[in-house]
Formats: structure tokens, C-alpha cells, sequence
């Protein structure tokens, strides 16, 4: 591609600005990262740390500011010694390095280079703000890439982008805690902390020490009720904190037929609205290098899958829920346990790539994580470490736990990994175990909780500082708004407006309807399939002269097949409302999205199947053609009544097996008063409310008296005055609707207020 002499291209701009990343390529100055490497070590490889693939992982972030960082990163977080000034003299490394930081071999690198003075090369390669001068395609993308394999954790491995970093979102909380209820234990203590933008923090501590318990209540996520006070930059969480934050939870829940590039596409548009001009090939570049980024590039068409659908691995459904939390544009993030189930070298690059997104564009990070390798754990810039059953033992920087340890009375030993020996002492019941002793120390030292607590007391009600949620929202506005036009940002916690989620909610639904072709075949050919046995059953029964009596057996079984054939979408529905329920608490989509999309379709194929069955039936039954239009749409208003009832039990009920319970006596009661096998003559008078209540009664009786007047038949007339048949088309018509409403409105009050996904 070629900009020198066209301009800004839109696309570039996006991707220079971080809003919009462009695609992978090789990185074009590798030579440069090889001979810096050769120089040094000798081994260092400037793809060091690769995804399965080949696949060079590249940043992408989703709005960036464009005044330059106030706040110079997380705290703590150590920049290189020399100082370093970017091609735009606004990146500079002031600060000085942590004392008890060792240098790694990349950073002795980065340190050689600079005195070397290779400076404006490393930097032009390392920073993205620089392609704009360059404006060139190539060498941003050869940037980004670069840019990763900078990632070591220790100091000035990355440093803010002024000219891109866009996290300007802090996260303070003060005393929150857990408990369960009547007294059945505390699962977390009070606890308090502060993080600045641009923060990695690993939450880690033994197997049910409180970690997710903490992210969830800092995420906003806790359904149990909980104490403590989390703030977004010094002022309590409000409805945008959703929009501001992402979260990924531990459970990865997806549709099994969508793609992994779907599924990412689907996170991201509705997440964030898109400036007018950017395409849709910009999206699906966007889409690419984030799947790149966490090594998912080759699988990008794969389905999800599922245990009866075909799809990816476990671990690369634990990168693609990864992938849609990142997706989002927030400034803060909370992971519970991403690396689990990956291979070590996965979850290494994993982190690096969440290391590159904070070191870069200042959004802050918190992962729950067991017990990350230590080449993982050097990468997070903050600790927060819990003992079970959930108390603090350690609130610092990663830099300075092993101080920390050797103050407390345990140095870690030589050729131990500093985190594993950390878990070991704190963990209850093993051998090692300190549990009270660092209990007590980290509430007695200076550096533990009193310097914590005043970092909160400090950083709470920091107001004139730090921006709204609001101010945030409208600062990534105002960057976005040059590639398009944009609606104003609203006071909502959805990304977008509900007739965007209505349009994407619908076209998935779409899609993952067409692609279960073997669900929509199955359902049609069931459809022939059981017309054909029961029109052979029936066969030429309309053109008897005395088959009056006949006739009427063959409504009412075509009346209560269509009334029972909707039975068999409760497992689909249940099955998809499990994803619902997770993507609505994402705050992806109201739930009316959902039910308006889930339910018009499905009424749509089910009565399309209907129509199938109940034209072929007819045309075996030999009847005149006149009354067709009589038998088709009766049939399928009884068909539209009792579905409304099969999804309000499905909305209702835990699963499928608990649904047929359910279900049980509304349907005994719709089948057994029918108006035929307990007919209005048969009834006990005190149970002559049940037929008038029965919408299969009311379909079947007008159903056979408009065929009647239709075909003027004696026969027929007998048989009605047998059975007792009345014609009350308003009562019918109403007990038909009546049962559509309640049952649709149940359904909604069901999906809305009922399976949470609780936590
Ligand atoms: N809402 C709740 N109701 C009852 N118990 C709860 C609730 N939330 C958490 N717990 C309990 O709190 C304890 C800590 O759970 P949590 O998931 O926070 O631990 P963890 O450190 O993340 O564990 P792991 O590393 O094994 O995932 C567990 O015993 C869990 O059952």
C-alpha cells in the first residue's frame, strides 16, 4: 500500500489511533529487532513468544486519547533507566528503575540500542504513534507486531503511548467483603485496594480463597449481596461503569454453530457504536487482529462447538471468550481465570498481550489467576494475594513482594519460583503453611494494609482529577467521531441502541437457524414425514358420502397434532436461554432483543412446518379444496396458542426435564377437554369451565362448523348435534388469544426475572 502521496488514509488513521487495528503482516524491520538480538545475546528471536500458527500477535485497542497521560501508568510500574524520546519528543522514560529490579536480557537490549544510537530506529519500529508520520501500511503493522515481542514484564519493556493511550479509568474499592448468609461463614474479609490506569494486576491465592468473589464484586458481577464501596475514578460505580468495564468470565457459555470470528464480530459491534465511515472491511480487519492476538487466526472460520457439534479446543473456547472481553474498547478488565486450560507458552502470550494493552493505551487489567508460571507472574505489575478462606495477605506491587516475603522472616530461597513459594506459605494445611503469621503481618507492617488504606483514603473522592464514567464515554466520542458520524453518547450501560441489538440479535439468529441445517431439514422432513403416516391413516376420508363421523375423528386429530407439535422447541429454548441470560449480564443486549428475535423466527419456521403437514394431510384426505383455507387456519391459530405455552414453560422451567413436569397439567387440561372425546354433552356440569377454558375446544368446535356450513353437509350436521357443538366465534376467538397472552406474557416475565446467571 502505498500513502505516501494520498494522504491519510481513513483505515490507517483508525489503526494509528488505535480505534481500529489493521492486520498482520510479517514484521518488516525484523532485521533491525535481529541484529539488536544477535548483538546482545545472540538467541533472542524478535518473534520470541509465538502463537500456534506462526501467528504474530499484534495490539489492538478501540479509542485512544489523544492529550497525553496524566497519570504516567500504573503506579509503581517501573520505566527504563535511559531516557528515551520518541520521534514526536513525547515519550520519555524519567522515572528511575526499581532498585531490586534485575534487567532483563530485552532490556539490557533496548539499553544497548539506545546508547548505541539505534534510538529513532527501535522507536519508529516499537511505537505506533510514530507510523503517522510514516503513514506507512506496513511498517505500523511491522510496529504492532514488534511491539509485543518487547513485552518481558520488567521495567521499560513498554511504555504509554501518549499519543494512543486512551485508559484514563481508575479502580479504588474499600472494605469489601462477603458473607454468607445466617452466619454460614465469611468468604471474603474486608478488603480494600487502589488501581491506576494502566495497572496488570494478578489476583491470586489458594483454591477458594475468594479470588473470583473479589473480581465479581469489583466487575459489578455479585448477585449475593455484599459490603464495601467500589469507585470508578473516586466516584461510586454507576450504570456506564458496565460500559467502561468488561468482564470474561470463568465459564466459557457460546452458541456451538457460530464461528469464532462471529462470535468475536458479534462482541465487538455491539459493544461500541461504529463511525459511519468505517466498512465493513475495516471491522473484519479489526475482527483479524484481535483473533491474532490471542493465536486464534487459524481457526477464525472453526465453529465454537460444542460436546455434540464439532468445533475448537477447550482451550482455544477459553481464547475466544478472552478475545470478546478484549474486544470491547473498556478501560478496565476483569478475567477470571483466562489462562486455564492453556498450554504454558499460550498463557504466557496471553498475558503478554494483556501486558502490551496496559504498558500501551493504559486500560488497567485484573486477572484472577491460580498459579501462574513465573515468567507469567513477572508480567503483572500489581499482586493482590489471598490466603483461605479469603483475608489478604499481601497488596503491593509484583516487584516488591519477594521484599516483602524476606521482611516477613522468608526469604525466598534460590531456585524456588517466587509465586509458588508465596501460594505455598499462604495456602492452609500444607506443610509450609504461614497462614496467620502473614495474616498478622500484613495487618501490622507498614507496607501492608496501612499503607494500602491510605492509598484509598487518598485516591477516594479524588474527584477534580479524574473524569466521569461519563466524560470518559464521550472523550472516546469525540476521538471515534473524525472516521464518521455517531450518535451522542447516552446514559445507558448498553454499547448500542436497542434497534442495532434487535438487527444483530435477529441476523444471528438467522444464521445460526440456516446453519443448523440439520435442525431446520430434521423439522421439515418430520413435518412430511408425519403427514404422510397420518394422511395415510386418513386417506381418501373426504369422499365417503356417509364419512361425516369419520371426518369429525380426523379434525380432531389433525387439531391436536398441531396443538402438541410445538412441543419440541422447549430444548432448544432452554438450551439458548443459558447464552442469553450470560450475554444479556454482559450488558450486550436488553433482553427484549432476544425474545423478539427468538420468538418471531421460531413462530415463522414452526408454521411453516405446520402449513406443510397440514396441506399434505389434506390432500390426502381427499376434501374439497374449499374448506382448506378453513382446516389451515384454524389449525394454525391453535398451533400459535399452545407455543406461547411450550415457551413459557421452557422460559420457567431449570431444564428439560423439569419443563414435562411443568407442563404436565396445562396440557392435560388443553387435550382432555377437547370439545370431542369430552364433548360439551359429556362433560360433568361442574367441569364445563374447563372446556370453556380450552383452546382446543373452542379451535376444534368452530373449526368443524364453518366446515360444515362450507360443505352444507347432513352428516356432519348430525354428528355436531351429537357432540353438542356451538359456534361462539368472539368466545372462541378470545379464549384462543387469551391463552397466546398470558402465556407470551408469562414468558417474558419468566425470561426477565428468572435464571440469572448468579454469582
Ligand atoms: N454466592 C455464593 N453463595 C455461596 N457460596 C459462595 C458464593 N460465592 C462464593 N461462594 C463460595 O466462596 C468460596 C470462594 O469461592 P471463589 O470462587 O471466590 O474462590 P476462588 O478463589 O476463585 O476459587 P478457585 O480458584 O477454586 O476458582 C467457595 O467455597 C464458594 O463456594
Amino acid at each position: 500500500m502505498d500513502s505516501a502521496d494520498s494522504g491519510p488514509d481513513p483505515k490507517e488513521e483508525l489503526s494509528r489511533c488505535g480505534c481500529w487495528p489493521v492486520p498482520r503482516e510479517r514484521p518488516l524491520d525484523e532485521t533491525l529487532s535481529v541484529q539488536v538480538d544477535s548483538a546482545a545475546t545472540g538467541h533472542l528471536s524478535p518473534a520470541g513468544h509465538k502463537l500456534p500458527g506462526d501467528s504474530v500477535p499484534a495490539a489492538c485497542v478501540y479509542g485512544a486519547v489523544s492529550e497525553p497521560p496524566s497519570m504516567g501508568g500504573a503506579r509503581g510500574a517501573c520505566s527504563a533507566p535511559a531516557s528515551a524520546t520518541s520521534s514526536k519528543g513525547s515519550a520519555k522514560r524519567s522515572e528511575p528503575c526499581e532498585a531490586a529490579q534485575p534487567m532483563s536480557p530485552k532490556c539490557k537490549i533496548m539499553q544497548e540500542a539506545l546508547k548505541a544510537g539505534r534510538v529513532s530506529q527501535l522507536q519508529s519500529s516499537s511505537t505506533i504513534a510514530d507510523c503517522t508520520i510514516g503513514a506507512n501500511y506496513s511498517s505500523a503493522v511491522a510496529s504492532i507486531c514488534k511491539d509485543l515481542d518487547f513485552v518481558t514484564g520488567e521495567c521499560g519493556d513498554l511504555e504509554r503511548d501518549p499519543t494512543l493511550a486512551y485508559g484514563a479509568a481508575a479502580l479504588t474499592f474499600k472494605d469489601v467483603s462477603f458473607e454468607l448468609p445466617a452466619g454460614q461463614g465469611l468468604i471474603l474479609a474486608p478488603c480494600s485496594g487502589h488501581f491506576e490506569p494502566g495497572t496488570l494486576v494478578a489476583l491470586m491465592g489458594p483454591s477458594g480463597s475468594g479470588k473470583t468473589t473479589l473480581l465479581d464484586i469489583l466487575a459489578c458481577k455479585k448477585t449475593s449481596p455484599y459490603t464495601g464501596d467500589v469507585h470508578l475514578n473516586g466516584r461510586p460505580r454507576d450504570e456506564l461503569f458496565r460500559r467502561i468495564t468488561s468482564y470474561v468470565p470463568q465459564e466459557d457459555i457460546m452458541f456451538p454453530t457460530v464461528t469464532v470470528k462471529e462470535q468475536l464480530m458479534f462482541h465487538t459491534v455491539l459493544k461500541t457504536e461504529v463511525p459511519s465511515k468505517v466498512t465493513r472491511e475495516d471491522m473484519a480487519k479489526t475482527i483479524q487482529l484481535q483473533l491474532q492476538a490471542v493465536g486464534l487466526e487459524e481457526v477464525q472460520d472453526s465453529l465454537i462447538g460444542s460436546d455434540v457439534v464439532r468445533g475448537i479446543s477447550g482451550g482455544q473456547r477459553r481464547r475466544v471468550s478472552l478475545a470478546c472481553g478484549l474486544a470491547t474498547g473498556a478501560q478496565i478488565f476483569f478475567c477470571d481465570e483466562p489462562t486455564s486450560g492453556l498450554s504454558a507458552t499460550d498463557a504466557e502470550q496471553c498475558v503478554r498481550y494483556m501486558r502490551l494493552l496496559c504498558k500501551k493505551y493504559g486500560v488497567s487489567i485484573v486477572v484472577a489467576i491460580h498459579q501462574p508460571r513465573q515468567e507469567v507472574a513477572v508480567l503483572f505489575d500489581h499482586l493482590l494475594l489471598l490466603t483461605s478462606p479469603g483475608d489478604v495477605v499481601y497488596n503491593g506491587k509484583m516487584t516488591e513482594a519477594r521484599q516483602y516475603w524476606s521482611d516477613a522472616g522468608f526469604p525466598v530461597p534460590d531456585l524456588v519460583s517466587p509465586t509458588d513459594y508465596f501460594l505455598d506459605l499462604v495456602t492452609p494445611g500444607t506443610l509450609d503453611s504461614q497462614v496467620e503469621h502473614f495474616r498478622e503481618f500484613y495487618r501490622a507492617n507498614a507496607k501492608g494494609k496501612a499503607r494500602v488504606d491510605e492509598l484509598v483514603e487518598r485516591e477516594l473522592w479524588n474527584l477534580h482529577e479524574r473524569k466521569t464514567a461519563f466524560q470518559l464515554l464521550e472523550d472516546r466520542q469525540e476521538r471515534l467521531s473524525k472516521f464518521g458520524d455517531l450518535p451522542p453518547v447516552r446514559y445507558s450501560s448498553y454499547g448500542v441502541r436497542f434497534r442495532k441489538q434487535l438487527q444483530k440479535v435477529f441476523c444471528r439468529q438467522v444464521r445460526l437457524l440456516l446453519r443448523d441445517q440439520q435442525g431446520v431439514f430434521t423439522e421439515i422432513l418430520v413435518a412430511i414425514a408425519q403427514a404422510l403416516v397420518v394422511g395415510a391413516a386418513y386417506i381418501g376420508i373426504g369422499k365417503g358420502e356417509d364419512a361425516g363421523y369419520h371426518q369429525v375423528g380426523f379434525y380432531f386429530m389433525l387439531v391436536m397434532t398441531c396443538a402438541l407439535s410445538g412441543i419440541k422447541v422447549m430444548p432448544k429454548a432452554i438450551a439458548e436461554r443459558t447464552v442469553m441470560k450470560l450475554e444479556v449480564s454482559e450488558v450486550l443486549y436488553s433482553d427484549w432483543a432476544y425474545i423478539i428475535a427468538f420468538t418471531s423466527l421460531n413462530l415463522f419456521l414452526s408454521l411453516f412446518c405446520n402449513c406443510i403437514f397440514v396441506t399434505l394431510v389434506f390432500a390426502l384426505s381427499g376434501l374439497e379444496w374449499t374448506v382448506y383455507p378453513i382446516v389451515l387456519l384454524w389449525n394454525s391459530i391453535i398451533y400459535i396458542s399452545m407455543d406461547s405455552l411450550y415457551l413459557m414453560v421452557a422460559a420457567a422451567a431449570r431444564d428439560s426435564s423439569s419443563a414435562q413436569i411443568l407442563l404436565a397439567p396445562f396440557l392435560t387440561m388443553a387435550m382432555l377437554f377437547n370439545g370431542f372425546t369430552v364433548s360439551r354433552k359429556s362433560v360433568p356440569e361442574f367441569m364445563a369451565w374447563a372446556l370453556e377454558l380450552s383452546p382446543v375446544a373452542h379451535a376444534m368446535e368452530e373449526m368443524v362448523l364453518a366446515i360444515q356450513k362450507g360443505l352444507d353437509s347432513a352428516e356432519l350436521k348430525l354428528v355436531e348435534t351429537l357432540f353438542g357443538f356451538e359456534s361462539h366465534l368472539g368466545r372462541s376467538l378470545g379464549v384462543l388469544l387469551g391463552w397466546f397472552l398470558v402465556f407470551r406474557i408469562a414468558q417474558i416475565i419468566c425470561l426477565k426475572t428468572m435464571h440469572h446467571i448468579k454469582r
